[in-house]
C-alpha cells in the first residue's frame, strides 16, 4: 500500500516534522516507525493484528535498523513511553513504591536497559527506552506474552555521550554515568524491588555497556529468573546458524575454525556457547573446544600474554597463534571455517578478507551480525559477490534478497537473537522458573538448527522465515518448558495433567495454548487469560478507535 496516498486516521500524528507517513514524498523508515507507535496508542488491537499477522514485513520498522535512528532521536521525536523509567537522582531509594505505583498490576516479563551501548550506536543514555519498548514487542508478536503482563524498563544512570546530554531535548539525567558502587546498588536495588512487587518475572538485561553486563549476570543469573539477551540470546542464534550451515557442508562442529572480529558480549557469549556445544555433541575436552574459537578486539587478536584482557576474553586468549593486528593477518594465520562479526565497525569483512576466506573453504560460513544495517562488517551483496554465491551468510539486521543469473532469489537469513529470546523468556514465565540456566540456550538452538526444511537450506535459509515466528517460538518454547520442569527448576504450565503434556504434542500444544493473540476485528478486545486489553492505562484505546479502518489493515503493507 502507498502510505502517501493515505488521510491520517483520527486521534493519530499525521506526521513527523513534515516527512511523516503521510507525507507527499513518501513516508521514510522513522515516520513508519512513529505511525505504528501511533497505531499502538490510538488502537493496540488493530495494532497486535498487524504485529501478529505482518511481523516479517513490520520487524525492520520496529525493531533492528529503524530502533537503532529511532534510539538515536529518541529525544527529539516527541514520543510519549509506555515504558518505566527509572532515574538515579530521583528514584534512588524509592525504586519499590514507585514500582507499587505503576498502573499495571501484573507484569510477567521486563526487559530493561541502562541505554549504555545500544546496538552498535553506542551511549544512548535515557534514548535506550526505544531498545526496550521495541524488544518487548517481540515477545508478544514472536512468542504470544500478553503485552498486559510486559513492562519496558530504562535505568536512567546518566550517560557519557556528552553531546547528547547536553542537548536542549534531552530528558534523561544529565550527569555522566556513576561509579561502579554507585551502579551496581541501583541495580541491586531494582532486582531486589522486582522480586518483592512481582516474584514470578522474567528480567532481561538488553544492551548493557559490556564492563557492566558480565558482572551483573554472573551476579544475579542464579538467584533471579534472568538471563543477557546480548551474551545468551545472540550466543544462542549464531549457534544455530552455524548448526544450520554445517546440514549444508556436512562437517563437523568440532572441525571448525572460528574467527570473531570482536570481543565484547556477543562474541564472548557466541564463542562460550560454540565451545559448550562442541564437547556435548563431538565430545572433546573443554580447552580444546576453546581452542577453536578466536577473538579479535579493537587491539588485535586476542592472545595469550596480552596484559590488557578484560575477564571474559581470557578463556579464548591461546598461545598457540601469532599476536596479528588486523583481521587480514589473522584469517591468513587461523585459516577459519568461520567469519562472525559482531564489532559495530562496518565495513570491516573487506574484500580482501571475504575473498581470503573464499579461497580457503568450498562453502565459507560468515556472520557479519553488527546491528544496525550501518554497523553491519558487509553486506549480503558484498558476500555473495565477492565469495562468486559460495557464501553460507546469515546477518544481524537484514538484507534484501539476491536474485542470481538463473533468477532463483536467495533470502539471507536473518541471525537475530529475536528469534530466541521471546520464546526461551515465555516458557520461564510459563514454567515460573526458578532461574534460566545456561543449558537453555543450547537446547533452544538446536531446537531451532533443525528446523529449516532441506529445499530451505538449499536456497540458503538456514532458518525458516520469520514470518513463521509463531510456529518457531512454540517449538523451542516446548522444549524449553519441558527441559526446565524436568530439571526441577519450574512447574508444568497451569491447567496442564503431567499425562496431558506427556501425550502426543502436549508440550508443543500446551506452548501454543499459552500464546495470546490480538482479537479478531470486530471482536471484543479481550486478552486469552481473561483480563481486558482496554483495563490497562497504557494500552487504554481512544475512545472510538477501535472502530477506526486502519489504513495498515486493509491490504499489503508498505
Ligand atoms: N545479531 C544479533 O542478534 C546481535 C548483534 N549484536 C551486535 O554486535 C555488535 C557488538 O555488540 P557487543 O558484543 O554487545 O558489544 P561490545 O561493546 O561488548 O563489544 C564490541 C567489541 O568490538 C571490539 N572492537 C571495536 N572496534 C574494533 C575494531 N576496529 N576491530 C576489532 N574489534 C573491535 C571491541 O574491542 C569489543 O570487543 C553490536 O553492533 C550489536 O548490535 C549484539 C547482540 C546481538
Ligand atoms: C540484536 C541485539 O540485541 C543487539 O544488536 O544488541
Ligand atoms: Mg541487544
Amino acid at each position: 500500500m502507498n502510505l502517501s496516498t493515505e488521510a491520517a486516521p483520527p486521534g493519530m500524528r499525521p506526521d513527523v516534522q513534515g516527512t511523516g507517513p503521510f507525507a507527499t514524498a513518501g513516508p521514510q523508515p522513522i515516520d513508519k516507525y512513529m505511525w505504528l507507535r501511533d497505531l499502538r496508542m490510538a488502537s493496540p488491537s488493530s495494532y497486535f493484528r498487524v504485529l501478529v499477522n505482518n511481523t516479517q514485513d513490520v520487524l525492520p520498522y520496529i525493531y533492528t535498523p529503524t530502533v537503532g535512528k529511532a534510539c538515536q532521536e529518541y529525544h527529539s521525536l516527541g514520543i510519549q513511553t509506555r515504558g518505566l523509567y527509572l532515574r538515579i537522582d530521583q528514584d534512588k531509594g524509592k525504586i519499590l513504591q514507585r514500582l507499587k505505583a505503576w498502573p499495571q498490576k501484573r507484569v510477567r516479563t521486563i526487559v530493561v536497559t541502562d541505554g549504555e551501548r545500544i546496538l552498535g550506536l553506542g551511549d544512548l543514555g535515557a534514548n535506550g527506552m526505544g531498545i526496550s519498548e521495541g524488544k518487548i514487542e517481540l515477545y508478544t508478536a514472536a512468542a504470544g506474552i500478553n503485552p498486559n503482563v510486559c513492562l519496558p524498563v530504562c535505568l536512567d544512570v546518566g550517560t557519557n555521550n556528552v553531546k547528547l546530554r547536553e542537548h536542549p531535548d534531552y530528558k534523561g539525567v544529565r550527569a555522566a554515568r556513576p561509579p561502579q558502587k554507585e551502579y551496581d546498588e541501583f541495580v541491586q536495588e531494582f532486582m531486589e524491588a522486582v522480586r518483592a512487587w512481582q516474584p514470578h518475572t522474567l528480567i532481561q538485561f538488553e544492551d548493557f555497556g559490556n564492563t557492566n553486563a558480565f558482572r551483573i549476570l554472573d551476579k544475579y543469573k542464579d538467584d533471579y529468573c534472568c538471563f543477557n539477551d546480548d551474551i545468551q540470546g545472540t550466543a544462542a542464534i549464531t549457534l544455530a546458524a552455524l548448526l544450520a550451515a554445517l546440514r549444508v557442508t556436512g562437517k563437523r562442529l568440532a572441525d571448525q575454525r572460528i574467527l570473531f572480529l570482536g570481543a565484547g558480549e556477543a562474541s564472548a557469549g557466541i564463542a562460550t556457547l560454540i565451545s559448550y556445544c562442541m564437547t556435548r555433541r563431538d565430545a572433546i575436552a573443554p580447552e580444546a573446544a576453546r581452542q577453536r574459537c578466536h577473538l579479535m578486539d579493537s587491539k588485535g587478536l586476542v592472545v595469550a600474554g596480552r596484559t590488557d584482557l578484560q575477564h571474559h576474553k581470557i578463556p579464548f586468549a591461546h598461545a598457540d597463534v601469532p599476536a596479528c593486528a588486523t583481521l587480514i593477518e589473522a584469517v591468513r594465520a587461523i585459516k577459519p571455517t568461520v567469519l562472525i562479526g559482531a564489532s559495530a565497525v562496518p565495513n570491516s569483512f573487506t574484500q580482501q578478507v571475504v575473498e581470503a576466506m573464499a579461497q580457503l573453504n568450498e562453502r565459507p560460513i560468515i556472520f557479519p551480525l553488527s546491528n544496525p544495517t550501518s554497523q553491519a562488517e558487509c553486506t549480503f551483496e558484498q558476500a555473495w559477490k565477492w565469495t562468486n554465491g559460495r557464501v553460507l551468510f546469515a546477518s544481524g539486521s537484514p538484507f534484501d534478497d539476491i536474485v542470481d543469473a538463473r533468477g532463483i532469489a536467495h533470502h539471507p537469513p536473518q541471525a537475530n537473537n529475536a528469534y530466541i529470546f521471546p520464546a526461551v523468556g515465555h516458557a520461564a514465565v510459563l514454567t515460573k522458573s526458578k532461574h534460566v540456566p545456561e543449558e537453555l540456550f543450547l537446547v533452544a538452538a538446536e531446537q531451532l538448527a533443525a528446523m529449516a526444511t532441506h529445499e530451505e537450506l538449499s536456497r540458503g535459509h538456514l532458518f525458516p522465515l520469520f514470518s513463521h515466528i509463531r510456529d518457531i517460538s512454540a517449538s523451542i518454547m516446548a522444549t524449553c518448558a519441558h527441559y526446565i520442569v524436568a530439571e526441577g527448576l519450574g512447574r508444568n504450565p497451569g491447567g496442564w495433567s503431567q499425562q496431558d503434556l506427556e501425550a502426543g504434542n502436549g508440550w508443543r500444544r500446551a506452548a501454543r495454548a499459552a500464546m495470546w493473540s490480538p482479537p479478531a476485528v470486530g471482536s471484543a478486545p479481550a486478552s486469552m487469560d481473561g483480563t481486558p486489553l482496554s483495563s490497562m492505562d497504557i494500552l487504554l484505546p481512544a475512545p472510538g478507535a477501535e472502530k477506526t479502518p486502519s489504513p495498515l489493515m486493509s491490504g499489503e503493507l508498505w
